[in-house]
Parts: C-alpha cells; sequence; structure tokens
C-alpha cells in the first residue's frame, strides 16, 4: 500500500478536564474512503476540527502529504484556509453556505483558494484577471454538474432542499481541488434517495482520486460505501476495520446499545 496521506498519531484534545480526544492514531491511504463513527459525544467532530485547523490539539502530530508531491506537512497550529490549500477540504454538520449567494456563487467562492487575481487586478480587470474569472466560472459549472445542480445555478443558495444543500457544499468544497476530502455527517436531513444518489456521488469523487474521510451517522451508508470504519466512543478508538469486521466487535456493539453484546 502506498504511503498513506494523512497520518495522525497520539491526537488529544482536552477541553478543561474533558478528554474530547485521547491518543488516536489514525492514517489515511490514496484512493481509501474512511468513516468515523462512533455514538454521540464520542469525539468525531473534535477530531475533524483538529484536522482542519480549527482547534490546536493539545497533544499529538498530524501529517498529510500530497500523494502528487509527496511533500508532507506539519498541520499541528496552521490556519483553515491554509490546511485547505495544501489539499484538505471539508464540509460542515451544520451546513456553512452563503444563503442569500446564487448555487453558482457559492461555488465560485470555493475556486478563490486555487486563484492569483490580486486586489488591483480585480479593480482594473486586465486580461488576466478577465481570463481567471472565465477558467472560474467554467470550473464551477462543471463541479455543479458533477454534484446535480447546474440546473439550479442561478438560485439564491437558500432555496435548495436540504439535501441539495448538502451538495452545494460538497461542491465548494471540490472547488478547492482537495486530495483530502472530510465529510461530516453528509447525509443528515436527506430522505432515502437522496441518500442513494449521494452513495454514487461519493464514489464517483472516489474514483476521480479524492480520498475521503466521513462522519456518519447512518450505518447503511456507511457500511455500503466504506473501505475502512474507524469507531470511537469516549474520545478513544474502540475499533477498527473493514465494515463485516466492525458490524461483528462486541466494542462496538456495546458502545451503541450501552449493554454487553454476551450479557
Ligand atoms: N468547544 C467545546 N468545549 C467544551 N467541550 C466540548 C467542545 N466541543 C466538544 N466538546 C465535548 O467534547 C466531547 C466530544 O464532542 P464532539 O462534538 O466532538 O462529539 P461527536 O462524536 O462529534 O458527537 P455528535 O455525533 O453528537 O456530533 C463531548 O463531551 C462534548 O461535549
Amino acid at each position: 500500500m502506498s504511503e498513506a496521506i494523512l497520518q495522525v498519531s497520539g491526537l488529544t484534545k482536552n477541553f478543561g478536564g474533558i478528554k474530547a480526544i485521547d491518543k488516536i492514531d489514525l492514517d489515511i491511504h490514496p484512493g481509501e474512503i474512511v468513516a468515523l463513527i462512533g455514538p454521540n459525544g464520542a469525539g468525531k467532530t473534535t477530531f475533524f476540527n483538529c484536522l482542519t485547523g480549527i482547534y490546536t490539539p493539545t497533544a499529538g502530530d498530524i501529517y498529510l502529504r500530497n500523494p502528487e508531491t509527496g511533500k508532507k506537512t506539519r498541520l499541528n497550529g496552521m490556519k483553515p484556509n491554509n490546511i485547505t490549500k495544501i489539499g484538505m477540504a471539508r464540509t460542515f454538520q451544520n451546513i456553512r453556505l452563503f444563503p442569500s449567494m446564487s448555487v453558482l456563487e457559492n461555488v465560485m467562492i470555493g475556486r478563490h483558494c486555487r486563484t492569483k487575481a490580486l486586489i488591483l487586478g480585480a479593480i482594473f480587470r486586465g486580461p488576466a484577471t478577465r481570463r481567471e474569472e472565465e477558467e472560474i466560472v467554467d470550473t464551477s459549472r462543471g463541479l455543479l454538474k458533477k454534484v446535480g445542480l447546474h440546473r439550479q445555478a442561478n438560485e439564491e443558495a437558500r432555496n435548495l432542499s436540504y439535501g441539495a444543500q448538502r451538495r452545494l457544499e460538497i461542491g465548494r468544497a471540490l472547488a478547492t481541488e482537495p486530495f483530502l476530502l472530510l465529510l461530516d455527517e453528509p447525509a443528515a436531513g436527506m430522505n432515502p434517495q437522496e441518500t442513494e444518489a449521494l452513495v454514487t456521488l461519493i464514489k464517483a469523487i472516489c474514483k476521480e482520486g479524492h480520498s475521503i474521510l466521513l462522519i456518519e451517522h447512518d450505518m447503511k451508508l456507511v457500511m455500503s460505501l466504506s473501505d475502512r470504519i474507524f469507531v470511537m466512543d469516549y474520545g478513544k478508538k474502540i475499533a477498527q476495520g473493514t465494515p463485516e469486521e466492525v458490524r461483528s466487535n462486541p466494542a462496538v456493539i456495546k458502545a451503541y446499545l450501552g449493554e454487553d453484546v454476551d450479557a
């Protein structure tokens, strides 16, 4: 197996006396879809927030390795926008779109992280700036097609259905050209048809060369999509393996049901 693109070791995050994450080790390899699951309060979102620079870890290391250049960067202490620039993007549990901007503009905002136009260029709108703007629009339209929202490009984001807003967040994250995409509860609030379409979309994104780490409570989705599942409870790893291995793991069943399986 090729070298990991994400290497997390001994990651710990305390909030006062609460150990929200307690010495977590996790690697992700190119082309993998890994699910992070666990009961409410297990520490999953805190883990994402440490990876993406929203929280500074109390201890441990996070390294991101660009699979094309081989460049490895330690993420501890880096700002979220700089982490996005080096190739890791995310969506949020609580959708964070710009509601009164159009669907297309929301994706264009993601694209800006890969463009060079400076303020002066934007004011004087020279040929280079215009070319770049055209590129942003074209790429953003292409991404909307990918996430199935090209027909709603000019709608205000707030008018989209909940499921469509989640797909738009994925489109905006893809606009930053991540090699690793973090999805925080992408199926939350979706109906079964929307969830099915989401599974197809995530598989397609992975096939195109993006690796994926997702937090999800929809076990059907997790089981059908993941190469590997990582299970947390009370900030600690309690299991890790293929869907089949995790499904029958007594520690996992106990964490979810709150009792000993063989009791
Ligand atoms: N900013 C914070 N300040 C204090 N405690 C926090 C903070 N963020 C999270 N926690 C605590 O850390 C623990 C882990 O929370 P976290 O939100 O990461 O869990 P989770 O697995 O994402 O839960 P859920 O599935 O409900 O979203 C919880 O006990 C939570 O109350």
